[in-house]
């Protein structure tokens, strides 16, 4: 499929956007009654973040790796506005950010597509409420809904779509929007291994295009290596930022680079940045069982 620059022109004058996160710091106060065990003493408050500093420069592709419950979701949700840091600041474009912001969009591992809009609809569901007309916006949606691949469906509702449809349909939706950063809270997770490996293949086409800021948090390294321009690696909870790795790989990116020596160098770095925090996760299980109770 082909592009023209003028077929993904944005909706407004781009920004020299980044993002800053200064010494972000979340801790999570429990509800009466629930409490956690950490270093042998009941608390009722759950450190999550203990001082992360990251700089994301605009149009970089940056992947998030970390042990299971090290705060990977908080901090897109602190980048994102939807929860406020105890401490320290997110900023983006030397903006704190202080709450959700228009250009800022959020992808799920779940769908979260309205089930009673048309794959079309979902699509032009942000437009809408950005006030662009309807014809713009019909043929804005459509649009990105064929760059996925998904012609001849602009009329089939959620629960009539793969797994890998509303996937497509969701990061449609997202770009549809022209949004300076682009959160992705492992977006591929629910999916089978082939459908993955497709959707970072057109992940990727599509936003080498683009070039909008994304931050994906991943549990799979391969996927980590392959998308990303670096690679950002978080401690055990509370977590820090472990390490940066920069991914030196020529893009466009196909998926038999994942055979090269250069890949498998990556994947060897990357593990070994994670396998002491993984560790450390593990013995951490207690509390996740004392909290989950
Ligand atoms: N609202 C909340 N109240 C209390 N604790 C919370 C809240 N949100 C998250 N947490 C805790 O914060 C920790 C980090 O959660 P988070 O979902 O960010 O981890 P993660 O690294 O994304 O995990 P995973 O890789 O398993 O998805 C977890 O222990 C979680 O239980």
């Amino acid at each position: 499929m082909s592009l023209s620059a003028t077929d993904l022109a944005p909706l407004a004058a781009p920004a020299a956007q980044r993002i800053a996160l200064r010494d972000v710091r979340k801790t999570f106060q429990l509800k009466p009654g629930q409490s956690v065990t950490l270093d042998g003493r009941s608390s009722d408050r759950i450190p999550v973040l203990s001082g992360v500093d990251l700089d994301i420069p605009q149009g970089a592709f940056v992947t998030v790796v970390g042990p299971s419950g090290s705060g990977k979701s908080v901090l897109l949700d602190i980048i994102a506005g939807l929860t406020e840091p105890s401490g320290g600041t997110a900023a983006i474009d030397g903006r704190k950010v202080a709450r959700p912001h228009p250009e800022t969009a959020y992808v799920f591992q779940q769908y979260a597509l309205f089930p009673w809009r048309t794959a079309l609809q979902n699509i032009e569901y942000p437009l809408e409420v950005r006030g662009v007309g309807r014809a713009a916006r019909r043929e804005r949606a459509r649009h990105f809904l064929h760059l996925f691949g998904l012609k001849g469906f602009e009329d089939r509702y959620p629960s009539q779509l793969s797994g890998g449809m509303q996937q497509r349909v969701a990061i449609a939706r997202a770009l549809a929007t022209d949004p300076q950063v682009l959160l992705m809270d492992e977006p591929f997770a629910a999916l089978d291994a082939q459908t993955r490996d497709i959707l970072q293949s057109e992940l990727l086409r599509i936003w080498e295009q683009i070039r909008t800021t994304v931050v994906f948090v991943t549990h799979s390294i391969d996927e980590a290596i392959f998308l990303a321009d670096r690679i950002v690696v978080m401690t055990a909870r509370p977590a820090q930022v472990k390490e940066t790795i920069a991914v030196d790989l020529p893009r466009p990116r196909d998926i038999d680079i994942r055979n090269s020596d250069a890949f498998n160098a990556y994947r060897v770095r990357v593990w070994d940045a994670l396998r002491e925090e993984v560790s450390k996760a593990q013995r951490d299980w207690a509390l996740a069982a004392a909290y989950n109770a």
